[in-house]
């Protein structure tokens, strides 16, 4: 059940207790209640999304993330070092994040990453459970493949054959058609296809090359963890408890035991404020961790679970040094393009008239039809890889996991970034194998400070470089024939830089994604687990919410086997 008021709340002594009701943490909560005899309490910084239309209508998307909406956790990075001290909203990265709250991913895009990147993950934990055979079956599991809106022919648009079927999260393709933007783009990889040859499926586990953008929409609505996993049967089991307004601070009733050495430490509490007033629930079995990845690592610091140097100049004592949490945050910086079109059949023909804007917003009402079924990140999406002879490569080895993984994300967005009136298309390109490394640390002992989040974006030279090759694609993406006469001229034109002032200019002004912090289970402590996106111990090429769908659909697993 979920409840508002902790003083509602039956009990504070649970077999589990899950700390976020996020992507992972529902999955979590779902799935380990399917046995009845076990109890779980889940506890939420966040509101509901009940309700919450920009929770619920895809093209609106954008509401649940910005700064200064009751769904935002309102963080910024410190400055930037790398890009110009810059600091960025932490959130607004078109690409990936965490404090959204009760589950909802915003941009929706659902792609898996390439095989490759799983079979990393399995060679760096030496557990084979991570590869991509082992893990593809989660994917099936989690996923419901669903009709688009406008129930166009899919065909030679998807693979069926690497989808499932009847999972809990609906995938689904663009149910609106931006239909003279998309051929412009599917031409061109007829016409470039060396460059850009078409990927008929980009979650196959070879994601390379020019396809259809999934999203985790269906029936004109966004599917996410809250109405994929929370559904009305799952929230009337008697053993799961979910309070919402609930901030965790810290773990607490911690314990030390000589039953197994590997873990002698146990903490039993969970600290959380609700109002102004503090409790503990209580976990008998065990804790899991689903805050994402800023908030996971900083509950864990504020418990003294950390680096010792710095818990101790904060003036928190420590439990357990571990040096390494909060560390290996890493993001995908990217870079947008933009040009006016010769075209009035953008998404500027809705968001700069007022009246076709209500009148769509009118059809979705009605029909759950027409352009508010989709977000507008895009239509397609590319990618791509650094060329083998980059010099690039001379300043760092290749940072893909393999030869079938991407350097590079484009996506293909009908509309414009300048604002300005007008119609434009964009094109953006993520460098989605950095090197740079960022961190995510506290700022003071009040477990309730906002924690410093340093993104170390472009600290490695890598990163800029690389991404300014990836402009180049873009660039070159455009000379395809099928352009001429549609395309007019860019909003910046960067074919006038030097190399060096491209490379300024884009650290300058480019956007971050997600810091994630590896690790499931907690090293040294008995019944302490992570289970989000932060223990991806390198973040994948692709938007995460699919990679946190599978690492929660098998931290399930694992907490239900230790516990047969
Ligand atoms: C703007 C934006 C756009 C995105 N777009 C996409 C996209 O298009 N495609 C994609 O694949 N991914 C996208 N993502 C990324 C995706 O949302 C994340 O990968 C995914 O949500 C991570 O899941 P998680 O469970 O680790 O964390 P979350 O889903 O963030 O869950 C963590 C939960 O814990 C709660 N929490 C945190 N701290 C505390 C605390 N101290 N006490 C109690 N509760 C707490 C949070 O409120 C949140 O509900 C986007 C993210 C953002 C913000």
């Amino acid at each position: 059940k979920l409840y508002e008021d902790v003083a509602d709340l039956p009990a504070l002594q649970y077999d589990f207790v899950v700390v976020g009701g996020g992507t992972a943490g529902l999955v979590v909560a779902s799935r380990l209640t399917e046995n009845s005899s076990v109890s779980v309490l889940v506890l939420e910084a966040g509101p509901s999304n009940v309700g919450v239309l920009d929770a619920q209508v895809p093209f609106l998307a954008d509401g649940v993330a910005n700064n200064g909406t009751p769904y935002s956790w309102n963080y910024s990075t410190i400055p930037q070092t790398g890009a110009a001290n810059h600091v960025f909203e932490y959130l607004r990265g078109e690409v990936y994040t965490w404090w959204m709250q009760l589950a909802q991913q915003d941009g929706l895009a659902y792609t898996r990453g390439a095989a490759e990147d799983f079979d990393r993950y399995a060679n760096l934990t030496g557990d084979e459970g991570w590869s991509w055979n082992k893990i593809f079956p989660y994917f099936l599991k989690n996923e419901r493949w669903t009709a688009p809106a406008d129930h166009h022919d899919t065909h030679g648009q998807y693979n069926p054959a690497v989808h499932g079927t009847d999972g809990p999260i609906q995938v689904s393709i663009s149910g609106f058609s931006w239909s003279e933007f998309e051929q412009h783009v599917i031409q061109t990889t007829e016409q470039l296809p060396h460059d850009f040859p078409f990927n008929l499926d980009m979650n196959s586990g070879k994601p390379l090359g020019i396809g259809w953008f999934q999203y985790t929409i269906g029936g004109g609505e966004r599917s996410s963890s809250a109405t994929g996993y929370l559904t009305p049967a799952v929230l009337r089991r008697p053993n799961l408890d979910i309070l919402l307004h609930a901030q965790v601070s810290k773990l607490v009733n911690v314990t030390q035991s000589r039953v197994v050495p590997a873990e002698p430490l146990a903490f039993r509490g969970v600290e959380f404020k609700y109002g102004s007033s503090l409790h503990v629930a209580k976990a008998s079995k065990e804790i899991i961790l689903s805050a994402g990845p800023i908030g996971t690592p900083q509950i864990l610091l504020n418990s003294g679970v950390g680096d010792r140097t710095a818990l101790t100049a904060l003036g928190i004592s420590t439990v357990l040094d571990l040096p390494g949490v909060g560390k290996n945050a890493s993001e995908h910086p990217y870079f947008g393009m933009s040009w006016a079109v010769n075209s009035n059949q953008t998404v500027e023909s809705i968001t700069q008239n007022a009246t076709r804007y209500n009148e769509a917003f009118a059809e979705w009402n009605r029909s759950h039809t027409g352009p508010f079924v989709d977000p507008t990140p895009g239509t397609h999406a590319g990618w791509l890889r650094l060329r083998a002879n980059s010099s690039v490569f001379d300043i760092h080895p290749d940072p893909s996991p393999g030869p079938d993984a991407p350097h590079f994300e484009m996506i293909f967005q009908p509309f414009g970034f300048a604002g300005t009136p007008g119609h434009f298309i964009s094109l953006t390109m993520a460098m989605v194998s950095p090197v740079s490394r960022g961190s995510v640390t506290l700022s003071s002992a009040d477990p309730f400070a906002t924690p410093l989040i340093d993104l170390g974006l472009f600290s490695n030279e890598f990163d800029a470089l690389a991404l300014t090759e990836g402009i180049q694609f873009a660039l070159k993406f455009v000379t395809a024939p099928t352009w001429n006469g549609y395309l007019g001229a860019p909003t910046v034109d960067l074919t006038s830089m030097s190399p060096a002032e491209l490379t300024a200019y884009i650290r300058a002004h480019s956007g971050p994604g997600v810091p994630r912090y590896p690790d499931l289970k907690v090293k040294g402590f008995a019944g302490l687990r992570v289970i989000d996106a932060s223990v991806l111990p390198i973040v994948p090429g692709a938007h995460t919410q699919a990679a946190t769908y599978v690492v929660a659909e098998r931290g399930a697993d694992l907490v239900k086997h230790s516990w047969s």
